[in-house]
């Protein structure tokens, strides 16, 4: 959460002359509401489900950069799904991940005690986006062109 998906998506989309679509942005659409409010409304586990659809119809639909919700890989059918696909687990520390998101009640998740909930959800999380990933790549002390650049050369596509 707050890594950076879809600063650096829409930047990546731009340098690859295509187009940028986030699945949260997709749910948030078509529930008329933002994701703090479907959580509160009906629940993590309903907002999963909305989440494994969008999905689903984003990655069978776009052909551009994509950026999913950071709890997309929980679902096991999603992890086939980006199986053999160039899917970037973008990386931060505890510290970055705190001074990018805040307390902010949009990242429901980290509302209450967010470092050591961050901790917790990467702790689970860590083994299922190296799972997915075809690359990692470090955010800390980049800026978002730089890390546009880092994905772009560790998925050999300067030249695209
Ligand atoms: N490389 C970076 N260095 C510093 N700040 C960054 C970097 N990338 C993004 N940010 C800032 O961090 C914040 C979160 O970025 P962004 O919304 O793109 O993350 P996200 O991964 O899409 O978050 P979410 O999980 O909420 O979808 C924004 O304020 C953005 O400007
Ligand atoms: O990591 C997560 O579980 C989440 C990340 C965001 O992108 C949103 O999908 C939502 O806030 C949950
Ligand atoms: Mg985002």
């Amino acid at each position: 959460m707050g890594v950076g998906k879809t600063t650096v998506g829409q930047v990546l989309a731009e340098r690859l002359g295509t187009t940028f679509r986030d699945t949260d942005t997709d749910i948030v659409t078509a529930a008329g509401k933002e994701i703090s409010e479907i959580f509160i409304d009906e629940g993590e586990p309903h907002f999963r489900e909305l989440e494994r659809q969008a999905v689903r119809t984003a990655v069978a639909e776009h052909p551009g950069v994509l950026a999913l919700g950071g709890g997309a890989v929980l679902d096991e059918d999603t992890r086939a799904l980006l199986s053999g696909r160039p899917v970037v687990f973008l990386e931060m520390g505890v510290a970055a991940a705190v001074k990018r998101t805040g307390l902010d009640a949009p990242r429901p998740l980290l509302a209450v005690n967010p470092r050591q909930r961050w901790r917790e959800l990467m702790e689970q999380r860590r083994p299922l986006y190296t799972e997915v990933a075809r690359a990692v790549v470090s955010t800390e002390d980049r800026t978002p062109d730089d890390v546009a650049d880092a994905v772009l050369d560790v998925l050999e596509l300067k030249n695209a």
